[in-house]
């Protein structure tokens, strides 16, 4: 690591070294540290756009050519950058990249290198079904090693068993994974001089994370193609020295501004000296930050008990529409429901609904996907017409019944998971956890916790004076008359 700022500056990067330096942080691996207290604004580094290391900055890809690139797949996904990266590790000192390069960990704490056993302990999460190994594995065998087997003279048959291996190309994939930044082309249309387009890490890192950083949808987050296809993969960048900031919820105080030669790393905040330098990788989830990063974030919570405020848990639509299928099977169709989820996916385009740490609610999305799943015939026919989604708002009609489909599906979804939250509990208070089992049960327990509080929360709607009426209604029973009092 001794070595990152000196090759750094020797390529034309600048540091501001008197205010900026590296440190180690228990737990965490190398960060960035204030030298010295340093104001909001203060630009602390400046990474040319040359620097970074992406396709289109590689010089690989001429090389092979564009056409044969597109012919193995290459602009696809992560693909074409993890093999440019195997590249130039493979030039060793010949590389611009060298000093960079060798300063990336090769070993990581997430998921896609757990052991089936240790995977068991996420069982019920959505991070399992997120993991990719399966697709990197394929994107492998299918675009990489034929690719490279095509050009001997740019992958040298000796050295294939030492930097074209598939476990150099997961390693590339989970630098990526955990480091690169969504890095667009500098826009000169828009560029009236001076004015850079700030994007935060989240912001950058693709899709997910969105705009700039994180959020790669590619090689190892093959789950989610359609954004893969939207997106430009030379989009994708390694960006030396930004990527040494580690984050923390809440704690972000510095970020990424985008110029059009260089990227800079801008203090949001001011810092103490002796302060850790944070960027954000988007406030996310515990099950993210364990399948990108390898950690989680653990807070005490405001309403007691601890977690990451940043948690959610998913809940695939499809558990309501097997729920209201096995509930009323005459009543509603498998293909009128099918019909229901068209619309539903054209309107809303999402197959999973999130419930988040926060909702203070029943998310909107949720009430208006069931009751579009209990629609009667009439008003589903009136809703195809118009092609429109129900209101998110519970009615006097169906107010009860949705509730009711709602309250079931999350207790389906609870009971994907095979312990109790008060078992996650008890195991977490033991002092002698291996990490990544406690941070299974980190992720595993803080996704209990949200199901939990949202039964707890329909379960009072259930029962609120209000709904107690409509029930009684329903049921055919006189209201009780207010009484006059008399005097
Ligand atoms: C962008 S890199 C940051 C540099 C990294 N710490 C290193 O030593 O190279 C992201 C990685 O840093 C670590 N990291 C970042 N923030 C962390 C945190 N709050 N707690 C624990 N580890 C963290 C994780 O291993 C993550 O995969």
């Amino acid at each position: 690591m001794d070595q990152l700022i000196p090759w750094f500056v020797s390529q034309g990067g600048i540091v501001d070294t008197e205010h900026f330096g590296l440190a180690e942080f228990p737990g965490q691996g190398w960060g960035a540290v204030a030298l010295k207290n340093i104001p909001e604004g203060h630009v602390l580094f400046s990474t040319p756009r040359t620097l970074t290391l992406s396709t289109r900055s590689c010089a690989l890809l001429d090389l092979f050519g564009s056409n044969s690139w597109a012919t193995f797949h290459l602009h696809e996904g992560w693909a074409g950058l993890i093999l440019c990266m195997m590249w130039e590790e493979s030039r060793v000192q010949d590389s611009k990249w060298f000093q960079y390069l060798a300063s990336l960990p090769s070993q990581f704490e997430t998921p896609m290198f757990w052991s089936g056993e240790e995977l068991e302990e996420l069982h019920g999460t959505s991070v399992v079904g997120k993991i990719g190994k399966i697709e990197a594995e394929n994107d492998y065998y299918n675009k990489v090693v034929p690719a490279v087997k095509s050009r001997p003279d740019l992958f040298l048959p000796e050295h294939l068993d030492r930097w074209y291996t598939l476990e150099r190309y997961h390693i590339m994939g989970s630098r990526i994974l955990s480091r690169s930044f969504q890095v667009e082309r500098w826009d000169t249309s828009e560029d009236e001089g001076a004015h850079p387009v700030g994007m935060d890490i989240d912001s950058a890192q693709t899709s997910e994370q969105v705009g700039g950083h994180r959020d790669q949808v590619g090689e190892e987050d093959n789950e989610d193609s359609d954004d893969e296809d939207s997106e430009d993969a030379g989009d994708v960048a390694m960006v030396p020295m930004a990527d040494i900031l580690n984050a923390r919820y809440g704690c972000n105080n510095a970020r990424l501004f985008y110029e059009q030669l260089e990227l800079k790393m801008v203090t949001t905040k001011p810092i103490a000296a002796g302060d850790q330098i944070w960027n954000t990788y988007g406030e996310l989830p515990n099950s993210e930050l364990l399948r990108r990063y390898g950690h989680v974030d653990v807070f005490d919570l405001p309403g007691g008990g601890q977690g990451n405020p940043g948690d959610v848990v998913e809940v695939p639509a499809n558990v309501f529409v097997s729920l209201v299928l096995s509930v009323d099977p005459k009543g509603v169709s498998a293909e009128t429901l099918r019909e229901r989820i068209d619309l539903w996916l054209e309107e809303s385009g999402d197959d999973t609904l999130v419930i988040e740490a926060e909702d203070a609610e029943i998310p909107p999305a949720l009430i208006s996907f069931v009751r579009l799943l209990l629609l009667t015939p009439g008003d589903w026919e009136k809703a195809k017409e118009k092609q429109k989604l129900p209101k998110p708002k519970l009615t006097e009609e169906d107010g009860l019944a949705v509730l009711d489909v709602i309250k079931q599906g999350l207790q389906r979804r609870l009971d994907e998971f095979p312990s109790s939250i008060e078992a996650d509990w008890a195991l977490l208070s033991k002092p002698d956890l291996p990490p990544k089992n406690r941070n299974a049960i980190i992720v595993r327990a803080g996704e209990k916790r949200i199901l939990l509080e949202m039964l707890k929360k329909v379960g009072r709607l259930q029962n609120s004076p209000a709904t107690e009426s409509k029930k009684r209604k329903q049921a055919g029973q006189v209201e009780p008359q207010a009484k006059k009092s008399k005097r």
